[in-house]
């Protein structure tokens, strides 16, 4: 825990080995050599994602507080920036999903307000008449 180290993917996949499993989870870097006999989910899945990012299948578990809390004693260091590939595309995403929704919710405004406006007028006709 004392020593944090930045890794790559590339050498997170060279250092790990079968008497070495190393873990990706959240871009944090785990040797869960220690671990495999603790693991409640067992040693089996923890060796088959060895060498892996495998943060998604860390959530699909949906893992405790305990457990995010265990896997701190497990850290031996942080993905390399450059390998941080899930992050910056949310950020995108989230950009352009805001930018579309404000353009929409004009829209949203235009459209019952020309109707709105088409009303009056006929109903405008109707009473002159
Ligand atoms: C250092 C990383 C990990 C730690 C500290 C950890 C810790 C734990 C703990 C404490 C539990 C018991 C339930 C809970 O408290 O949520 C658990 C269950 C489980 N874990 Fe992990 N886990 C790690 C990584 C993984 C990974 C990478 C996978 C899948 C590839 C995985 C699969 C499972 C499964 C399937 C269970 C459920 C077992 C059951 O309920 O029968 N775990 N883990």
């Amino acid at each position: 825990m004392s020593e944090t180290k930045v890794y790559t993917l590339k050498q997170v996949e060279e250092e790990n080995s079968p008497s070495k499993p190393l873990l990706v989870i959240n871009n944090a870097v785990y040797d869960v050599t220690t671990f495999l006999n603790e693991h409640p989910g067992g040693e089996e899945v923890l060796l088959e994602q060895s060498g892996k990012d495998a943060s998604e299948l860390f959530e699909d578990v949906g893992h405790s507080t305990d457990a995010r809390e265990m896997m701190t004693k497990y850290k031996i260091g942080d993905v390399a920036e450059s390998d941080r590939k899930k992050e910056e595309p949310k950020e995108t995403l989230k950009l352009e999903t805001t930018d579309a929704e404000t353009s929409s919710s004009w829209t949203a405004w235009i459209i019952p307000a020309a109707l709105a406006i088409a009303a009056t007028v006929i109903y405008k006709f109707f009473f002159t008449k």
